[in-house]
């Protein structure tokens, strides 16, 4: 089933709905401390994001910083904004992105950089990501080292959207994940998802020791 993509968000509505992923997230631990970050498309030129350094799971309207998604970010917002940023550019269809930092999203994609990809499949909860329709599809996750300048990282993940249209989408070795949708409920989907979808693969290579 395909899923219409939302129509552009009032700040106040992006605020509200971001408020709401935060808790959702928090309260499942996948955003411990202060780590991840979210944010919202406004229109073709502007997005929601969250400020940084913010336990994401007590957000208040005002943690809701608006960004030009052309422009240097917003002083305060998300140290990772331009990953965010860069999203809305390379995916018009992209509505919101969410990043989480799970137990199992830092381990998975430390353990699995050498391969540089992770490759899901043969699990019927793939289709709960984008329009992917039987658990025959292989759907792959890339994994990127973590890099604490966060424009060059920006600029890799670019390089790897643009050559693969497939992706919904990808791990930072030792951070966390990053993925979006066409609705936030879309990207919170993707994120509940994959969180299950990793903890089977983390779980395959115990039996496979
Ligand atoms: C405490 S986690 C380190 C920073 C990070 O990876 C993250 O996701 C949160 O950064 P932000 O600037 O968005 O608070
Ligand atoms: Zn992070």
């Amino acid at each position: 089933m395909s899923i219409d993509p939302a129509p552009a968000a009032t700040l106040s509505e992006a605020a509200r709905e971001i408020v709401e992923v935060g808790r959702f997230l928090s309260v499942r631990n996948f955003v411990p401390a202060t780590s991840g970050n979210f944010s919202r498309r406004l229109d073709a030129r502007t997005a929601a994001v969250t400020r940084s350094g913010v336990d994401k799971g007590e957000l208040v309207e005002a943690d809701i910083l608006v960004a030009d998604i052309h422009a240097p970010p917003p002083k305060g917002s998300s140290a990772e904004t331009p990953l965010h940023l860069q999203l809305y550019r390379d995916r018009p269809e992209a509505q919101a992105v969410l990043h989480t930092h799970s137990v199992v999203a830092a381990l998975l994609s430390n353990l699995r950089l050498p391969e540089g990809e992770l490759v899901l499949q043969d699990f019927e909860l793939l289709k709960a990501l984008g329009d992917t329709r039987t658990h025959e599809a292989a759907v792959s996750i890339p994994i990127f080292p973590n890099d604490q300048d966060i424009p060059r990282l920006a600029d890799k993940v670019t390089a790897m959207l643009t050559r693969r249209t497939d992706l919904v989408a990808y791990l930072i070795a030792g951070h966390g994940l990053y993925t979006w949708g066409r609705s936030m409920a879309e990207a919170r989907r993707h994120v509940v998802a994959l969180e299950h979808l990793l903890t089977y693969e983390l779980e395959k290579m115990k039996v496979r020791r």
